[in-house]
């Protein structure tokens, strides 16, 4: 393929090559570079970008998770955020907290509950007497409980993006070379990897190519069970600017399962457009990554109009902004952090279901131990390849 293009062959071999400089591959090729690593992060967009999942200004971040394996990780990774946050000189997280309302006595919202009790996490549960004195203008369903994790808030996240990157770049070591499309993975111990413009070897290589992530692996001869969404992240005008403003306290929010069987709603307080939140659906409707915008499924923006309307009363409820962002979702929702079954050499994070902005440095670090062929330091069985077994299948 190289000589059918004249390409161009690099004659340096990088300790370690990742493609896609989203938050994961960005944090990953940062902990690799910071571990004197020779590092080539490769992008096909010119950065900064908007058409993956880690654009944007804002994400959550909290410790709010049913599962003992993702509240330990969170642990690390706020340590980390804190770290970045000093490294890079910039603010990069605000404390909010985030209030969870839920079905009180449902099974999701009792296992929550639970969790947070065993690991201690700082939690306020609130009574539904008490909830409007503490969160007022927004009305709790009946049937409903409510907690507030008091640790949580707002990552600035395309700031984050920008500081790792600089970061890694400031490493010795770090390269970005973006405007590079991968078309092409020859697997070896020294992987070769072809962009639309050159050729280069690296002894690792690491595919954290978000939405991309099948049509790359598919040169590795393997698939996953990937579905990609779009989701319409919508904004909605306060009634009296203000009123939901992250200057005025107001917390990040997730209503689990706002009517049996649909997904969850999450919001942010007003902050990068004042005057407007964000609330946005947990689900979207399946998409090709590069043909994005065709996809005009608004069913989504049904189901927050009618949530708006019964539960934020102080909004107007229609959308004053809708931007778009894709989702790249697993069957049960958890990540994939491995190595390709049959090239030990080619690490693979993806699959992060619309959650994993805030695992962003310990997945860097995990992904990075991996591909330094360390033991990496959290249990990653929940996260392995091995579980798709009846999904995951050769492309060969
Ligand atoms: C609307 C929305 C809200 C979210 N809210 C939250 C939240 O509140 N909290 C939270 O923790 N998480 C949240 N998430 C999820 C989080 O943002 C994602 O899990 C995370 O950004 C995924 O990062 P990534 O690096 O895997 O993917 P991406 O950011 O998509 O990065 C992959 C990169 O690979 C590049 N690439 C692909 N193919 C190639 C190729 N052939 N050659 C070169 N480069 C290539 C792409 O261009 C892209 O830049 C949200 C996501 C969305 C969309
Ligand atoms: O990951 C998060 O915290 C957000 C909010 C809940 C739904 C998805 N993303």
């Amino acid at each position: 393929l190289a000589r059918e293009l004249k390409l161009e062959m690099s004659s340096e071999v990088y300790d370690c090559i990742v493609i896609g400089a989203g938050i994961q591959g960005s944090c990953t090729a940062y902990q690799l570079a910071k571990n004197k690593q020779k590092t080539l992060l490769l992008e096909q967009f010119v950065l900064p970008h908007s058409r993956g999942s880690s654009h944007g200004q804002t994400r959550v971040i909290r410790k709010t998770y049913e599962e003992d394996f993702y509240v330990q990780m969170m642990h690390e990774s706020y340590e980390l955020w804190a770290q970045l946050e000093r490294e890079a000189g910039v603010e990069l997280y605000r404390r909010t907290g985030l209030l969870v309302m839920g079905p009180e006595n449902g099974e999701g919202f009792s296992r929550l509950k639970a969790t947070m009790q065993r690991h201690k996490i700082p939690t306020v549960f609130l009574e539904k007497q008490e909830f409007s004195q503490h969160i007022p203008n927004v009305n709790l369903a009946d049937g409903n409980g409510a907690l507030i994790d008091t640790f949580a808030g707002v990552l600035y996240a395309d700031r984050a993006l920008r500081a790792v990157q600089r970061l890694f770049q400031s490493c010795g070591g770090g390269v970005i070379k973006d405007g590079e499309k991968v078309i092409d993975i020859r697997p070896g111990t020294e992987v070769t990897v072809t962009t639309d413009s050159g050729v280069y070897r690296g002894r690792s290589l690491v595919i954290t190519a978000g939405p991309w992530a099948n049509t790359l692996l598919t040169h590795t001869g393997l698939q996953l069970p990937l579905k990609v969404v779009k989701i319409n992240v919508c904004y909605w005008k306060e009634k009296i600017p203000g009123t939901y403003s992250v200057g005025q306290s107001f917390p990040c929010f997730i209503e689990m399962e706002p009517i049996e069987g649909e997904y969850d709603i999450y919001g942010l307080p007003s902050n990068e457009y004042p005057g407007l939140m964000k609330v946005c659906y947990h689900m979207g409707s399946e998409t090709e990554p590069d043909e994005r915008d065709k996809q005009t499924d608004r069913g989504d923006i049904d189901i927050l109009v009618r949530f708006v309307t019964r539960c934020l009363p102080g909004l107007v409820p229609v959308p004053a902004v809708v931007e778009s962002c894709m989702y790249t979702v697993t069957p049960d929702h958890n990540f994939v952090l491995d190595s390709h079954p049959t090239y030990g050499n080619i690490i693979i994070g993806a699959g992060f279901s619309g959650h994993g902005f805030k695992f962003g440095p310990i997945i860097g670090k995990l992904l990075s131990q991996l591909a330094m062929g360390q033991v990496p330091s959290y249990d990653l069985s929940p996260f392995r390849i091995q579980r798709f077994q009846s999904h995951a299948r050769s492309s060969l």
